[in-house]
């Protein structure tokens, strides 16, 4: 059953016990942030909030998936993450007291609990435990910004579309994702992302059929995927 509004303290607190960072508080901690808190329920494309906006409370994910989005200064969407069960969304602007850095969106139906700032505060001054992993955490996200630098600029257009099929290939080699949907993954436009997949297609690498495209030449797309450094 989905956790939300109506549901006994006692399941959210054993809900937040799952969470990366409020897992390791101690059981009273929890429960007073389950006290405290608010339940946040999101149907699919629901924002959650935008950049810019003030950030005064930090989502804990209990169930669904949000994804977390920046628009370009040419008003291209940029998909940063997605986020899923157990994560903290939110995090940013409630430890520098900055505005929220960018948007959340739900991408599933997604059950959250809202802990006010001080709340978190609180709780993660008491707990060095806590506090230490939302620092991991933190590490973590800044590494994967680190390689997605990276290979933004030292991969070409070709190299990261090959990387991003390769990424979402299902067992059959079929890419269920629509040139527009790669392309704004890519933060590339999708005149482009066509002519590089007509380009493939014409070299036998990729077929378009009726359930999606489909990877033919795995190895070749794959040597692009890797850059520069491959031979
Ligand atoms: N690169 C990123 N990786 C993971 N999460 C992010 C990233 N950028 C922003 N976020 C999340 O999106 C949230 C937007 O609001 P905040 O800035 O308060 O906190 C942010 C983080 O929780």
């Amino acid at each position: 059953m989905a956790i939300g509004e109506g549901e006994p303290l006692e399941r959210i607190a054993a809900a937040l016990a799952r969470g990366e960072v409020l897992g390791l508080l101690p059981e009273e901690a929890r429960r007073r942030l389950a006290r405290t808190g608010a339940p946040v329920d999101l149907i699919p494309g629901e924002l959650l909030c935008q950049a810019g906006d003030p950030g005064d409370a930090v989502y804990v994910i209990l169930d669904g998936e949000l994804e977390v989005r920046r628009l370009s200064a040419a008003g291209r969407e940029l998909r940063l993450v997605a986020l899923g069960p157990g994560a903290l969304a939110g995090e940013m602007a409630v430890l520098d007291g900055g505005a929220r850095s960018a948007d959340i969106v739900a991408s599933r139906r997604a059950h959250l609990w809202r802990v006010p700032r001080q709340a978190l505060l609180e709780a993660l001054e008491a707990e060095p435990r806590a506090l230490l992993a939302l620092v991991a955490e933190l590490s973590r996200r800044l590494r994967a910004v680190n390689a997605a630098l990276e290979a933004r600029s030292t991969l070409d257009l070709g190299g990261r579309l090959a990387g991003l099929l390769m990424a979402e290939q299902t067992g059959r080699g079929l890419v269920p994702l629509s040139q527009g949907e790669l392309a704004r993954r890519l933060g590339a436009s999708r005149e482009k992302v066509n002519r590089k997949l007509r380009e493939w297609s014409a070299s036998g690498w990729v077929e378009t059929t009726p359930a999606g495209l489909r990877i033919l030449g795995e190895t070749r797309l794959r040597a692009l995927s890797a850059g520069p450094w491959s031979a």
